[in-house]
């Protein structure tokens, strides 16, 4: 069963070094608040170091002892300008552009990680998702034999039996409009996900139709995604083309498709596009009263995980915790 401690337990045997790409949000200064009052995960705050002082005695948060660095005075800014020149040299980045373009949070502190001087990165209290991601799609890339850096969100509910309903939702960040193939791939790391959840992963590929009742284009991508993820993780419940009430009722699932292993029992879903995907996980979380952690990257090659812009002090905290525990 998935519980905070055991992330927690894990950092303790092994802190790790965090860093906040907007260092002067308050929700940012209270989670690092929380992590210096324990001492498993070190966090790093970019931005003015006075600034940042200032928004938290105005928030009434304790943040001494964090790390604050500021792009403007780094003193390895010119070292960093060099391995970004090298990282980008196929795109002909100038030194000049190196400079402006190191000087956002965003790609400074994605480069920290690059460096080694974090191990882990947490960002998108404010910036878009697309800017969070962007840097570490370009600097980090994928990791060896993954072909895309997709996400996952795992939603969690305290449940009548008193053990926590844990959920894996796939891909409602970064991939907009997935290939089967892609959608092969983002079902395999989503499973791989869950797993560290504790979930025992039942992988649906969500559809308006299931097993053939409807006809169309998306229909034929979620059947076929979900036979060559069949083919290709032989190991893993997979059921697909299936709709979601088909994929979690078992009275809908005895109707729609009986012989399923997976009908009435999915925790992992596939959705087929980014607007499904968002707009699903939102369901949950603000109608369904899940907790949303991610968006967790996955397939990415080092760890770097985005916020909702709707985050609150104690998701960020939780996100902390998970990005580098699983660093
Ligand atoms: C992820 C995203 C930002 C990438 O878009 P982009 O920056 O316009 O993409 P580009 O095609 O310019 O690619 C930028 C770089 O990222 C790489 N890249 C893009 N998508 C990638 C993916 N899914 N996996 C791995 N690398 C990827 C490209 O290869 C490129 O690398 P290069 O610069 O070294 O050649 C875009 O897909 C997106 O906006 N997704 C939706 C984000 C969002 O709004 N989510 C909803 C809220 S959570
Ligand atoms: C994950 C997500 O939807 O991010 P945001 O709310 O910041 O767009």
């Amino acid at each position: 069963m998935f519980g905070f401690g055991q992330l927690i337990d894990i950092l303790k045997k092994s802190p790790k070094k965090i860093v906040f790409t907007e260092g002067n949000d308050p929700r940012i200064l209270e989670a690092a608040s929380r992590l210096l009052a324990s001492n498993f995960l070190h966090p790093i705050l970019v931005g003015n170091e006075e600034e940042i002082y200032a928004v938290a005695s105005e928030s009434g948060f304790n943040i001494r002892g964090a790390q604050i660095i500021d792009p403007k005075n780094y003193d390895h800014f010119d070292e960093m300008v060099d391995l970004f020149c090298e990282l980008r040299k196929s795109k002909g980045v100038t030194p000049e552009q190196a400079r402006g373009i190191l000087s956002q949070a965003n790609y400074f502190g994605t480069m920290l990680v690059k460096m080694g001087v974090a191990d882990a990165l947490l960002g998108g209290a404010t910036y878009s998702t697309a800017d969070t991601v962007r840097p570490a799609l370009q600097l980090i890339k994928t990791k060896p034999g993954n072909s895309i850096v997709s996400s996952c969100f795992i939603l969690v509910r305290p449940s009548a039996t008193g053990e926590n309903e844990v959920l894996a939702m796939s891909d409602c960040a970064i991939n907009i409009h997935p290939t089967e193939d892609e959608l092969v791939e983002i079902a395999g790391e989503s499973a791989a996900c869950a797993r560290i959840f504790g979930v025992d992963p039942k992988v649906a590929f969500l559809s308006y139709s299931t097993l053939g009742s409807g006809k169309g284009e998306d229909v034929d991508k979620m059947r076929n995604a979900a036979a060559k993820a069949k083919a290709k993780y032989p190991e893993l419940p997979i059921e697909g083309e299936i709709q979601f009430d088909a994929a979690v009722a078992p009275r809908v699932a005895r109707t729609k498709c009986p012989e399923s292993e997976v009908a009435g029992h999915a925790n992992t879903f596939i959705f087929p596009d980014i607007n499904a995907g968002n707009i699903g996980y939102k369901i949950a979380q603000r109608l369904g009263n899940f907790d949303a952690y991610g968006p967790i990257l996955l397939g990415l090659n080092a760890p770097i995980n985005d916020l909702s812009r709707g985050c609150n002090a104690s998701e960020v905290y939780s996100m902390a915790i998970i990005t580098a525990a699983l660093a």
